[in-house]
């Protein structure tokens, strides 16, 4: 039995994108159109934290259709009655810390089993030196997180890892306070807060020393504008299926309308590497984004090593990596990678577990995790640990016919990409 792969598909809206395209249109003062938005679990958290805010932001609409939001200005943002549930999204709560830190009430933040194992000090840290309190109201360093909010004063923040959340935290404390903020982080993590905030007409300033990138907000003072925008597919789910494309024994997928911003494509490098080739075409600029259609065939993969300085544009498809190498020839060695062990679960450890569960080679390391290729078939049952993304790499690897491999909790994969499994099963007829 062969697979065959292809089509011509899209992906859900980019998570990250969406998220903040929801918070900035929240306090912003006008009629925000927002079109593409991702449905997904953790996305409908960050709406109903904005609703809970008093904020006019709908359910989000399944397929993606335009979804208006009557922004009042974030000074129009309303003390919660009740704790703020996060659900699985650690961007929501840690970008709504930021957002939260300047207001004059406060809000208590929490989330399910897994967000509340997830570390909070390292945003609360920040903005408790720019001046706002909390109280941890559970273990130390997690949620529930009480924020009492205040006047902020500045901050120049070194931060310790390439971390988009504690950036876009610091950046949204000072866009909310209206005083300068910057953040030095060592290497640049994914932008989508930078280039929102530059399209709304604020000023942010980039520059780098050595390996350092250093991001400056002057907070113009003025309210921010509404949004019109489409909102692009995520890369992150698409490489889920460019995997899938990979794994094929013939056909040829397109996928249409990927955002292709560079602090988001380490994926695409790195199987490239593997021996892959993904034709980016039609490349564009959509609201501010670089977007492309990706072309992908099967392709023989090799094994690569994977070091500290490309992780952070691969840090989500790292679990689809690690899962794509066991079907390469040779040795994969993926270092600089602890940040996966504070994801929706340790992910260096669930990896390996799994990828020996259904017989793969596979030894963990403090930081990353060696895998070692082969063509034998793979089977068993892997546990997703309450993880979209260890669901769905295990998922793609269970299309090849050879393998066979249960996933425990299906559901899941809809914090990020609902309808994957239906679009897996469409596209790896057999
Ligand atoms: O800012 C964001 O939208 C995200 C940042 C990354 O987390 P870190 O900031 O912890 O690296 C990433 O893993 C997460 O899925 C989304
Ligand atoms: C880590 C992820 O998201 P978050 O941190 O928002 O929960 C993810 O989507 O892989």
């Amino acid at each position: 039995m062969k697979l065959h792969v292809s089509g011509d598909v899209t992906v859900p809206g980019d998570k990250s994108i969406t998220h903040r395209a929801l918070m900035f249109a929240a306090a912003a003062e006008g009629e925000s159109r927002l079109r593409g938005l991702l449905p997904g679990a953790d996305c409908q958290s960050t709406a109903s934290v904005l609703r809970a805010l008093g904020c006019g932001v709908p359910v989000l609409p399944a397929d993606g259709s335009e979804i208006r939001v009557a922004g009042r200005g974030i000074a129009a943002w309303t003390a919660p009655v009740e704790a703020l549930d996060c659900g699985n999204s650690g961007t929501t709560s840690r970008l709504m810390m930021g957002l939260l830190a300047s207001r004059p009430f406060s809000a208590t933040l929490t989330g399910d089993g897994s967000l509340r194992g997830r570390p909070m000090r390292r945003i609360t840290d920040p903005l408790a030196a720019m001046g706002a309190r909390f109280r941890e109201h559970g273990a130390p360093d997690r949620l529930p997180i009480e924020v009492i909010g205040g006047p902020l004063n500045g901050i120049d923040y070194r931060s310790p890892k390439a971390s988009a959340q504690i950036k876009s935290a610091v950046l949204l404390g000072g866009l909310g306070a209206g005083v300068p903020v910057s953040v030095t982080e060592p290497g640049l993590s994914r932008d989508h807060t930078e280039r929102m905030l530059t399209a709304l007409g604020e000023r942010v300033e980039t520059s780098e020393t050595g390996d350092a990138v250093n991001l400056r907000l002057t907070p113009s003072g003025r309210a921010l504008p509404p949004l019109d925008m489409a909102v692009p597919g995520d890369p992150s789910s698409a490489a889920f299926l460019v995997a899938l494309a990979l794994l094929a024994d013939e056909g040829e997928l397109r996928i249409r309308n990927v955002c292709v911003n560079p602090t988001r494509t380490g994926f695409f490098r790195l199987v490239e590497r593997m021996g892959a080739s993904i034709r980016f075409e039609n490349e564009r600029l959509a609201g501010g984004e670089p977007v492309a259609d990706l072309l992908v065939a099967p392709a023989p993969l090799r094994g690569i090593d994977v070091g500290g300085a490309e992780v952070p544009a691969a840090i989500d498809e790292i679990p689809m990596l690690a899962v794509l190498a066991a079907r390469a020839q040779g040795e994969t060695r993926i270092t600089g990678a602890g940040e996966l062990r504070v994801k929706e679960t340790d992910r260096i450890a669930a990896l390996a577990q799994n990828l020996r569960a259904i017989g793969a080679e596979a030894e963990e390391l403090e930081d990353g995790i060696v895998v070692r290729g082969s063509d034998r078939p793979l089977r068993g049952g892997i546990r997703a640990f309450h993880d979209h993304r260890i669901a769905m790499a295990f998922g793609v690897l269970g299309m090849r016919p050879e393998n066979d491999i249960q996933v425990d909790d299906r559901a899941v994969v809809d914090v990020s990409f609902p309808g994957f499994w239906e679009m897996l099963e469409r596209l790896g007829a057999r």
